[in-house]
């Protein structure tokens, strides 16, 4: 079997690399000619989705529960399992391991390896680490041809990008003067038989640095949704945001105006046209177009941030037009440059190459050292370089996830 690894980097348009694979366009080099392929990736998830809203019917999940309801690990098993019983000739990998845990990480790569013997593999890679070990042929694309390359060729001139000058300051500081930013006392979390969290206690003090780790399906995405206000699991339960007990008469405006948030879908919702400059300056104004005239100290401050981050010399340029790694380095920035008392970060490398996750994670302990924000940063992988200070670490019983503090 002839199976092929695919170097791509956050430049790379990636839906146009699958559609001419699929599509035989690089029949000289990868020769899928007549043979029937299965794409696994996430648009292949969202495609299912879209299908299981519209028509009501669970085409890859029997075990009946919805796809939009399943964590992104779960979301991901579910549709491997679904390509492999069908015995495709090929499967398109398009960054296979992202978003699962590391024990999922290891058994998909023992079963991708099983697999090869009958099916070619054609991987699709940001992350050199990623590749599987039994593919010998690689490629990558440049100015949209296919160029076959030696493996070492990929990624020899990584660097990390060292930032000039300080993170800028805040224009009107957001008060919190209390001890503790977040509390959960007890907090148990269940869908039906399914029990999600079992008596998770967990403080965080302001300042504090934390990565929030746990396998796929212990419940971290249901812990954020209880801090950001949109889960009504967390009525009725001890859980207390910057001092108030969470459902005892707050806005939802009281606690998002204190969170700064990025979870790499949001970048995908942003369809309209707006520059950088403009999508920063929005941030501080707390909306997506540019309604209001910003004030001369705000785009002073949107400049320094742009400096910082290296794409001021791009501030005209279509936020849908940069890279994706560009895109998440302003996501990130913009949902900072308020200096929230609370940033979250929810799985921001997922998808990045290793020279912007570099970057992106480079900020990320920036902000940690020069602001008081409080960071949760949320990731399977271990990030090369990330410094948080304490971990909370979800682990599965069968009583749902209990927390482990480090
Ligand atoms: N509405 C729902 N109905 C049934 N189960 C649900 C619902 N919402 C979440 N779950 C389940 O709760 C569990 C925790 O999901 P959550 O998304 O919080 O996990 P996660 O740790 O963020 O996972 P991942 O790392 O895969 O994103 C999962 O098993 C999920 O299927």
């Amino acid at each position: 079997m002839n199976h092929w690894g695919i170097f791509t980097d956050n430049q790379t348009n990636k839906k146009e690399l699958i559609q001419k694979l699929q599509n035989n366009k690089f029949l000289d080099i990868i020769n899928l000619k007549d043979k029937t392929g299965k794409l696994f990736s996430q648009l292949a998830l969202r495609k299912f989705m879209e299908e299981e809203e519209k028509h009501g019917t669970k085409y890859i999940s029997n075990a009946g529960q919805d796809l939009k309801t399943m964590s992104s690990g779960e979301q991901k098993k579910a549709l491997l399992f679904h390509i492999l019983d069908q015995k495709p000739d090929y499967i398109l990998l398009d960054n296979p391991f992202d978003n699962l845990d590391i024990g999922f990480q290891s058994s998909l790569r023992d079963l991708l390896i099983e697999k090869s013997r009958e099916t070619i593999l054609v991987q699709l890679a940001s992350r050199k680490s990623d590749m599987l070990p039994h593919i010998h042929n690689f490629a990558k694309v440049i100015d949209g041809q296919l160029i076959v390359v030696k493996e070492t060729s990929q990624h020899e001139n990584e660097e990390m990008n060292v930032f000039s000058g300080n993170i800028p300051p805040p224009i009107d500081p957001i008060q919190f003067d209390g001890n503790i930013l977040i509390s959960f006392q007890k907090v148990s979390v269940s869908y039906g038989e399914k029990h999600v969290l079992k008596d998770i206690d967990w403080e965080v003090k302001p300042g504090e640095f934390w990565q929030l780790i746990g396998n796929n399906g212990t419940g971290k995405t249901t812990i954020l949704s209880m801090i950001t206000g949109d889960n009504p699991k967390a009525f009725g339960q001890e859980i207390y945001l910057f001092g108030k007990k969470k459902g005892s008469g707050e806005s939802v405006w009281d606690i998002k105006e204190k969170i700064g948030y990025f979870s790499p879908a949001m970048t995908d919702s942003f369809s309209g046209r707006h520059s950088v400059e403009n999508m920063l300056i929005s941030g501080l104004l707390d909306s997506i177009g540019l309604y209001i005239k910003p004030t001369e100290i705000q785009k002073r401050i949107i400049k320094d941030w742009l400096l910082l981050i290296c794409l001021w010399d791009r501030r005209n340029v279509q936020f849908n037009d940069l890279s994706l790694g560009e895109q998440r380095l302003v996501m990130t920035v913009r949902a900072m440059v308020k200096h929230p008392p609370l940033l979250i970060l929810d799985e921001p490398t997922s998808g990045m190459d290793d020279i912007s996750a570099n970057m992106l994670v480079a900020l990320v302990n920036k902000i940690a050292e020069e602001t008081q924000t409080t960071i949760l940063f949320v990731s399977h992988r271990k990030e090369p370089g990330l410094n948080p200070k304490k971990i909370l670490e979800l682990k599965q019983t069968e009583e749902g996830s209990i927390a482990i503090v480090e």
